[in-house]
C-alpha cells in the first residue's frame, strides 16, 4: 500500500479477524442447517448445561444459545443450582443422551467443587459430545480417527489454515498443555504436518522455545505472559487466553495471554483479544452440533 518501505520499528502485524471469520462460518452453517432440515425434516438441537451461577459462564452460555438460534438450530438450556449433586447431573445427561431432539450436549466448565468433570464429560454419548472432551473423541483425535474435535483448537486450526494454507514442516509451538486446548491443538498441528513443541509449567526456557516458532499458539490463562521478545519476526501468533480486567477508570476490559502491542511489532500475523479465537470457539460449537446431527441422522460413514 505504501510507496516507502516501512522501518522495522514501524512494523505492525496483520490482524487475524476471528470475529469476521466466525460470522462467515455461522452464515455457512445456517445454510447447511436449512439444507439438512429440508432433506431430513430434522432441526439440530444443542443442550447446554450450566451448574452454579458464575456470572462469566452465564454470559457465555447465553451467547451460545443466541448464536445457536441464529444458526437455525434449537437450543436447550439447563441452568442447575450450585448444590446439584453428581448423580442428578448424570441423570440429566442420561435423559439428554436418549432424547432424539438433542444432537449435541455441552457441560459448561469449570464445574463447582465436588463434581468430577471427567466423569461428567464421559457420561455424554460420544456422538453427542460436541465439545470433543470425552475420552472416546480425545482418543480418536490422538490416533487420527474421525471424531468430534474440541471447539477452541478447531477454531484456531481454521484460522491458521486460512492464513497459512499448507503448514507442512513449519515449527509450531503450543504454550499450555491442557486437555481442553493445548493437547488437542498440538495433535491437530501434528496432523497438518507441523513439527510440534509443547511448552508447559515445567518447561525450562519457554521464551527461547517460543522464539523458534513459525506458529505460536498460547493457551495458558496467564495474562500477557508472552512478550514481544519471545516472538520470531514474522511468526503467526494465536492468542487463546481471555482474562477480564478493570482499567484505571473502572471499565471492564479483556486481555489475552500475549502482550499484544509489543507482540504486534514483531509478529507477521496475530489474533486480537477480543475478536480473535473467542468467536471461533462458538462458531465451531455450532459446526460440531450440525456435524453431530448429520452423523446421527445420516448414519456413520466410518
Ligand atoms: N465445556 C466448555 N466448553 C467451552 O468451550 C468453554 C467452557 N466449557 N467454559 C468456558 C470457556 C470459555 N469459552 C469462550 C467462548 C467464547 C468466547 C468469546 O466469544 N469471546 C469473545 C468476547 C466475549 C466477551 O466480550 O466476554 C471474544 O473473544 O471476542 C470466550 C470464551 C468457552 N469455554
Ligand atoms: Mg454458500
Amino acid at each position: 500500500m505504501s510507496t516507502s518501505t516501512p522501518l522495522p520499528s514501524e512494523h505492525q502485524a496483520t490482524l487475524i479477524d476471528g470475529k469476521a471469520f466466525a460470522a462467515s462460518m455461522r452464515q455457512q452453517i445456517r445454510e447447511d442447517v436449512l439444507a439438512f432440515h429440508e432433506q431430513h425434516g430434522v432441526t439440530p438441537g444443542l443442550a447446554v448445561i450450566l451448574v452454579g451461577n458464575d456470572p462469566a459462564s452465564e454470559v457465555y452460555v447465553k451467547n451460545k444459545a443466541i448464536q445457536t438460534h441464529h444458526a437455525g438450530m434449537r437450543s436447550f438450556m439447563h441452568m442447575l443450582p450450585e448444590t446439584t449433586s453428581e448423580a442428578e447431573l448424570l441423570t440429566l445427561i442420561e435423559r439428554l443422551n436418549k432424547d432424539p431432539e438433542i444432537h449435541g450436549i455441552l457441560v459448561q466448565l469449570p464445574l463447582p467443587k465436588g463434581l468430577d468433570a471427567r466423569r461428567v464429560t464421559n457420561a455424554i454419548l460420544p456422538e453427542k459430545d460436541v465439545d470433543g472432551l470425552g475420552e472416546v473423541n480425545a482418543g480418536r483425535l490422538a490416533v487420527d480417527l474421525p471424531g468430534i474435535v474440541p471447539c477452541t483448537p478447531l477454531g484456531c486450526l481454521f484460522l491458521l489454515r486460512d492464513q497459512l494454507g499448507d503448514m507442512k514442516g513449519l515449527h509450531a509451538v503450543v504454550i499450555g498443555a491442557s486437555n481442553l486446548v493445548g493437547k488437542p491443538m498440538a495433535l491437530l498441528l501434528l496432523a497438518e504436518g507441523c513439527t510440534v513443541s509443547i511448552a508447559h509449567i515445567h518447561t525450562r526456557d519457554t521464551a527461547a522455545l517460543a522464539r523458534e516458532a513459525d506458529i505460536l499458539v498460547v493457551a495458558t490463562g496467564c495474562r500477557e505472559l508472552v512478550k514481544g521478545s519471545w516472538i520470531k519476526p514474522g511468526a503467526t501468533v494465536i492468542d487463546v487466553g481471555i482474562t477480564r480486567t478493570q482499567t484505571e477508570s473502572g471499565k471492564s476490559r479483556l486481555v489475552g495471554d500475549v502482550a499484544f502491542d509489543e507482540a504486534a511489532k514483531v509478529a507477521g500475523r496475530i489474533t486480537p483479544v477480543p475478536g480473535g479465537v473467542g468467536p471461533m470457539t462458538i462458531a465451531c460449537l455450532l459446526k460440531n452440533t450440525l456435524t453431530a446431527a448429520q452423523m446421527q441422522i445420516e448414519g456413520k460413514t466410518e
